[in-house]
């Protein structure tokens, strides 16, 4: 079935570099795994378990987001409060559709400014702080756990500073928050005041959020429709329901090269889209990554780069270091703006003639081209995989067909691509070292390694 959505290009990241082997070959048995993985994700038990719920996202009803979103559009700035899964999906959301100049936070022209809180670090909170109007500000203070140290951090800061402006009243009719359902501090909090609230649902984990109210009410608030992300995650989810083979499934084929070329000693997988819109699309993607499948010694280490700002700073290692890398380039057939290129008028600038009536995304979509060729002219796993546009339709599917690709990867893994122990010990440690009452032991032990770290030392 073709809904326009991708199309992705694999002749290069076959392993050895060869067709597709068939007949009782190891490809052979890695789509039987496929299978059998695709059928683990969605089967009728585990659709309800807890990590499972975001594969229900493409079909939810967003009455309630779209509300949200037209009270926040009230606004001259929203500041969501949240990180990780609490706060990425939003800039990535934000950052394809509406604002894709990567060296900018914020600019949309119907909506307010979006800034995200998502580091405890007091310069950029207080930074933030002075950029907004108190009294033309919401706060959307997003947390799954309802916990998390920095989220709660910036929420306290901000929070109270804002009932000092405003008086508490005021300010709780410019607070939003996002949150577990039914457990969690920040329930209770909205329990005690009787503040706007969605549920953020208790199955759906921060990191496959996007498409729920942590990603969308932020994003339908700045203009973006987030009814087509949607669509664009419901057809994406009907392809892959619809494939029955690996050359027909994009999700099977990137979890299945994925997982070939991790057995061939590549544990690296580089992201790099050549837009600057989809830059923030590869921190997503790395959280999304990195955290689902680094478990017991094994994963693939997420890369993010940009096309073609990465050529002049990564692709050097890229084509002549170590060949454990597997390649995804990113193209965006049409990038809506054209930018035609005139010929030099100085003198001096003659030599630049040869890109006078030249279009910008031309010559970036031929960079693009070149870097995937070279990477393939050298034996290096690649794909190609290209958008027709970047819009919203579009965006729902790749982040549907990310996530899906994500959670096979980690059945192929075998670890459990919904949890993420090693973070929960640093945040137990944290709550140790911040004298959090129960977490007194995990203070301590903190404390002990930490020593380790300082046992030796060198300062000038
Ligand atoms: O939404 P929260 O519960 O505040 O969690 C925010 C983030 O916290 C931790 O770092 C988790 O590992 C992430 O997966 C999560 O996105």
């Amino acid at each position: 079935m073709t809904q326009n959505l991708l199309k992705l290009d694999f002749g290069a990241a076959l392993p050895e570099g060869g067709s597709v082997p068939r007949n009782g070959s190891e490809w052979d048995a890695l789509e039987e795994a496929l299978r059998d993985a695709d059928g683990w994700l969605r089967s009728d038990a585990n659709r309800r378990r807890d990590g499972f719920g975001w594969l229900d996202l493409p079909q939810a009803d967003l009455a309630e987001v779209i509300e949200a979103g037209q009270w926040l559009a009230a606004f001259d700035a929203v500041i969501q409060v949240g990180i990780g899964g609490s706060a990425l999906g939003s800039l990535m959301v934000a950052n394809a559709l509406l604002h894709p100049c990567h060296n900018e936070l914020s600019r949309s022209e119907r909506g307010p400014r979006l800034y995200v809180a998502d580091n405890a670090d007091p310069a950029g909170t207080r930074a933030l702080w002075e950029m907004v109007d108190p009294s033309r500000t919401a706060l959307v203070v997003v947390s799954k756990s309802g916990s998390t140290a920095e989220t709660m951090a910036n929420f306290l800061w901000l929070w109270e500073n804002l009932k000092k402006v405003l008086g508490e009243e005021r300010a709780l009719k410019q607070l939003l928050v996002v949150t577990d359902p039914e457990k969690g501090l920040l329930r209770a909090f909205v329990a005690e005041k009787k503040c706007r609230s969605l549920p953020l649902p208790s199955t759906v984990g921060g990191r496959y959020s996007v498409l729920s109210a942590v990603g969308l009410a932020a994003s339908a608030a700045l203009g973006v429709d987030v009814t087509d992300l949607q669509a664009g995650a419901r057809a994406m989810d009907e392809v892959l329901l619809g494939a029955g083979t690996m050359e027909e499934n994009p999700a099977w084929l990137l979890a299945g090269l994925h997982w070939l070329h991790f057995l061939r000693g590549r544990n690296m997988t580089v992201l790099m889209p050549y837009a600057d819109g989809l830059r923030d699309f590869t921190e997503w993607f790395a959280q999304l990554w990195g955290e689902s499948l680094g478990k017991e010694g094994k994963g693939s280490t997420p890369l993010r780069a940009l096309g073609a700002v990465d050529q002049h700073s990564q692709v050097q290692l890229y084509t002549a270091g170590p060949d454990d890398k597997l390649f995804t380039i990113i193209d965006v057939a049409d990038r809506g703006e054209r930018l035609i290129l005139p010929s030099p008028s100085d003198a001096s600038l003659a030599p630049l003639a040869y890109l006078g009536g030249q279009e910008m995304g031309a010559m970036l979509q031929a960079e693009a081209r070149a870097t995937a060729a070279t990477l393939a002219s050298l034996g290096r796993p690649v794909l190609w995989l290209e958008i027709p546009r970047l819009d919203a339709f579009r965006l729902g599917g790749l982040v549907y067909l990310y996530e899906v690709v994500t959670a096979l990867t980690g059945r192929l893994l075998s670890v459990d691509p919904f949890d993420q122990p090693g973070v929960e010990q640093g945040k137990r440690f944290t709550y140790g070292l911040m004298g959090r009452k129960g977490f007194e032991e995990e203070g301590r032990k903190s404390t002990e390694a930490f020593a380790r770290i300082e046992s030796r030392t060198v300062s000038c």
